[in-house]
């Protein structure tokens, strides 16, 4: 489980934000600038909140006063919008590099057909092909919860739409805490367990 709260200075607002994510997918979803990302990056260790709690299962990644648990030591998967493979390593590479164990990881590329890819570069593959050779890598990690920016905005509709599906599938088979954040409506109904409305840095009551 990952319980969130969280308080941080903004340009324009103040961060006042506290969840909690069970094995289950949350969908943060709100205009441009309301501080999505950000959340993200707070779990992530990537920017530190003022103040609050980060915590997943038993272990505390942020609280005030104390030293955060470094980003390497939290666990987590992250994919982004723009793929972010290593361009001079083949997929085989990119999804091993930090990989815990070679039979799950071989299940993984198994599952979500990414076998045929792996003497490729990845600038010789295509968008879709790219961002699930990068959710098998996050997910090789064996990650105790995957944080999702826009993973999927950047594809044309039937590819999002093959993507959104490996990530149910996936999920459904590895439940753990999910956080992604969409700018489509459709995406968040489809996808989500949750929605949460997200609105200058709170999150707005149904
Ligand atoms: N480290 C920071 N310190 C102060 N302000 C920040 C910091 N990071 C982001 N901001 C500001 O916080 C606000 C929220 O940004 P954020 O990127 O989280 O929004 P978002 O909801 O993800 O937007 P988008 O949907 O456009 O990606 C913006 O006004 C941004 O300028």
């Amino acid at each position: 489980m990952l319980n969130i709260n969280i308080h941080k200075k903004l340009k324009n607002y103040s961060l006042e934000i506290s969840f909690q994510v069970d094995n289950e997918i949350i969908v943060l979803f709100g205009p441009s600038g309301a501080g999505k990302t950000t959340i993200l990056n707070c779990i992530a260790g990537i920017t530190k909140p003022d103040s609050g709690i980060i915590q997943l299962n038993h272990t505390t990644l942020y609280e005030t006063g104390k030293k955060p648990l470094p980003i390497q030591k939290r666990n987590l998967g992250y994919l982004f919008q723009d793929y972010a493979l290593f361009p001079h390593m083949t997929v085989c590479k990119n999804v091993t590099y930090g990989m815990v164990d070679k039979t799950f990881t071989d299940d993984l590329i198994r599952t979500v057909g990414i076998g045929h890819l792996l003497d490729s570069y990845p600038k010789q593959i295509s968008g879709g092909e790219k961002q699930r050779v990068a959710l098998v890598r996050a997910l090789a990690t064996q990650p105790k919860a995957l944080l999702l920016d826009e993973p999927f905005s950047a594809l044309d509709k039937d590819t999002r739409i093959d993507c959104q599906d490996e990530l149910l599938r996936l999920h459904k088979l590895w439940k753990i805490p999910v956080i992604m954040v969409t700018h489509d409506y459709e995406e968040a109904e489809k996808l989500g367990d949750r929605i949460l409305h997200l609105n200058n840095g709170r999150i707005m009551e149904d």
